[in-house]
């Protein structure tokens, strides 16, 4: 189905730069495991047992957040679950990084420093502009091959993506594989009744854009997380804090408010927004509080309260097919869970066709007891999913066709 090379079409024992997306929820500084690293570990291992020198690369974090970190942990977990070594070097195109690949042995893994220290990563360039970066021609000539494996990061179009299959003959990895023919042909189905999307999660950005490309296609939007926040917000309720040194609500509020405004205005009936919301009691206990209610912006919330999850649920009840990206609330902390557990508890329950998405939100899944089985899909992708919904073609994915 996808025109691409893939694993079936690379030599054994060659010299191969492979780009994962092991983006990952870090708590006080710890990195935490989940589905990126087990999916991941699949590629990876394949390349090592076929006698490959496999160097790894990945991102974490956005500069300026506190998930901004090294990938040292990184490496432990993956070479965990990959159930070999996996060597670190904190550096991403230097002379340290390039004398730890020279000396790496076919079977051998190493992981290289967060691609995101690196200047030339990020800044959103075309694919030639990419390759000719630093970067990518210091570290090419080390390579015989690039495997690309990061599908949940293939909406970017940074140098480590889209750079290095110009420079290099490209492959997808098994994840990219798989998740573009999962994520591609649910694109394309249809659906005879009510569709319905949750939308939640931080890169509320990310989601406002494509809510309008969906609003054909969906029929009911859940919203919550901060991405709710900034709907509520929009609509008079003095809600909304940045964290993790986001400026949605500061900064970048004009352009949102605008933006927010259009889509309440243009598509109201169909966005639902939270009726109550949770936030923590000066008893540390979870306590909530009907929007209505909420009079100054003096508390941060966590989560949608319980009148919205029994409304969201109903709504699901009725739903032929349900899309998650991202969680509704903090559910990492087990007090702020209820809004993203009971709408995956709802959907788990009926029988309707589902997907979840994303690196963080799909990790609620298993941390709270439930089976990846009683969901259509479980995608490790987020943007990139709800991208591919729209039926936008992926940066990163066409630059692995070009190559052809
Ligand atoms: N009200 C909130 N306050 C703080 N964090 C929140 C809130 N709502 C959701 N989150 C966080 O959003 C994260 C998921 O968001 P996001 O990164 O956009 O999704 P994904 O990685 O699943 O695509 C979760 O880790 C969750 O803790
Ligand atoms: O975690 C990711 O995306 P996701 O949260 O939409 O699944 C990807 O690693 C992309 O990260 P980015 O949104 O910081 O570019």
């Amino acid at each position: 189905m996808a025109s691409f090379k893939t694993l079936d079409d690379l030599e054994d024992g060659q010299r191969v730069l492979v780009r994962l997306d092991l983006n990952s929820p870090v708590e006080d500084g710890e990195v935490r495991d989940n589905r990126r690293f087990d999916r991941h570990a699949e590629t990876v291992r394949e390349l090592a047992d076929r006698d490959c020198a496999v160097v790894c690369m990945a991102h974490q974090g956005r500069p300026g957040r506190e998930t901004f970190v090294s990938l040292e942990q990184h490496a432990d977990i993956l070479g965990r679950h990959v159930g070999k070594p996996v060597g670190f070097v904190a550096d991403t195109f230097g002379d340290d990084a390039l004398a730890a690949i020279e000396d790496l042995d076919g079977g051998e893994i190493l992981l290289l420093e967060n691609t995101r220290m690196c200047d030339e990563e990020l800044p959103e360039e075309d694919p030639e502009t990419k390759a000719e970066t630093e970067f990518v021609r210091a570290l090419a000539p080390a390579f015989d091959a690039y495997v690309n494996d990061a599908y949940s990061a293939a909406h970017r179009s940074h140098a480590s993506l889209v750079g290095f299959p110009l420079a290099l003959p490209a492959y997808a990895g098994r994840v990219m594989e798989t998740e573009y023919e999962a994520n591609t042909a649910i694109a394309e189905r249809e659906f005879d009744g009510p569709v319905t999307m949750v939308v939640g999660g931080t890169k509320a950005t990310d989601v406002i854009d494509v809510m309008t490309a969906l609003e054909e296609k969906v029929d009911t939007f859940l919203l919550g997380g901060i991405a709710g926040e900034l709907f509520l917000r929009a609509d008079g309720v003095p809600v909304g804090r940045d964290i993790e040194g986001m400026d949605l609500f500061d900064d970048q509020w004009a352009e949102n408010e605008a933006t927010i405004g259009s889509l309440l205005d243009d598509y109201g009936d169909q966005i639902r927004l939270a009726l109550d919301l949770a936030f923590e009691d000066d008893d540390g206990e979870r306590a909530e509080i009907e929007v209505l209610d909420i009079e100054e912006k003096d508390r941060a919330f966590l989560d949608v309260g319980s009148n919205t999850v029994s409304e969201y649920a109903a709504t699901i009840e009725d739903s032929e097919a349900v899309f998650v990206k991202g969680a509704l609330g903090l559910f990492e902390d087990e007090r702020f869970a209820d809004g993203t557990v009971g709408v995956l508890e709802a959907i788990a329950e009926t029988d309707c066709f589902s997907v979840v998405g994303g690196g963080d939100t799909s990790r609620a899944i298993e941390l709270y007891g439930m089976s990846e089985d009683d969901f259509g899909h479980v995608s490790i992708a987020g943007g990139a999913y709800i991208r591919a919904l729209t039926g936008e073609r992926l940066v990163g994915v066409e630059v692995l066709r070009e190559g052809e």
